[in-house]
């Protein structure tokens, strides 16, 4: 008899749309419309053949996120301390093996990214993984294992908030996507916005 084909690890993934958005006048980004669609809906697309569940994390608009189908959560501190809170709260709402963390705001995302990620961490025997477009780190675009949220934790209750610090203190590795740097695309201003629109429309 032969076994059902199951992959080997289970990923959960976290989009962050927690974040105030200032550069977008405030407005909140994940559910602003890049070429008739919310952003975060580009991102959900991208995203949902990758991995075995998605979930949402917002601070505004609750209710709007749930209608896309999946948990939303806001952070379980809510004073706006950073991706770092959003991402410890959805270590806590996972039984995954691994957590993959996205922005709201990178509507491109590789249609590899988790198995690239994976790939990356387990032959290095990694905790966790940052991608990088060739260029830069991508510090809200990682892998990580979710028993790493006490350390995440202590990080935070130290007053400490930047991520790439935080990985840092861990075994990290950098998946590159050299190949594919238009994939991380940011859209933080509503110029950034009406830029990638055309380009997408083209
Ligand atoms: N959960 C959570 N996510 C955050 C927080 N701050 C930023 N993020 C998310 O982290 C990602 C990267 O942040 P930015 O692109 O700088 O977003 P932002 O802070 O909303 O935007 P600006 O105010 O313009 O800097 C985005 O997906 C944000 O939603 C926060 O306090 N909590
Ligand atoms: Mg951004």
């Amino acid at each position: 008899m032969s076994l059902p084909n199951k992959p080997a690890y289970t990923i959960d993934a976290v989009i962050l749309a927690g974040g105030m958005a200032r550069r977008m006048g405030g407005d909140d980004k994940g559910l602003v419309e890049l070429n008739n669609q919310p952003m975060i809906s580009h991102t959900i697309a991208r995203l949902s053949p990758q991995v075995d569940r998605i979930m949402i994390n917002a601070n505004r608009n609750q209710q709007r996120y749930a209608e896309f189908g999946f948990e939303v959560f806001s952070d379980n501190d809510s004073g706006y301390l950073g991706p770092l809170a959003g991402m410890i709260t959805a270590m806590g709402n996972t039984q995954a093996d691994y957590l993959l963390v996205v922005p709201c705001d990178s509507p491109l995302l590789p249609t590899d990214l988790a198995s690239r990620m994976l790939n990356t961490l387990l032959v290095a025997d990694a905790e966790v993984v940052v991608a990088s477009d060739g260029q830069r780190e991508q510090p809200v675009v990682l892998l990580l294992k979710p028993s790493l949220r006490d350390s995440m934790k202590a990080f935070l209750d130290a007053g400490e908030r930047k991520i790439d610090f935080w990985y840092a203190k861990h075994h990290y590795e950098v998946a590159s996507f050299a190949d594919q740097p238009e994939a991380f695309v940011n859209v933080n201003t509503p110029e950034q916005k009406q830029q990638l629109a055309k380009q997408i429309a083209q």
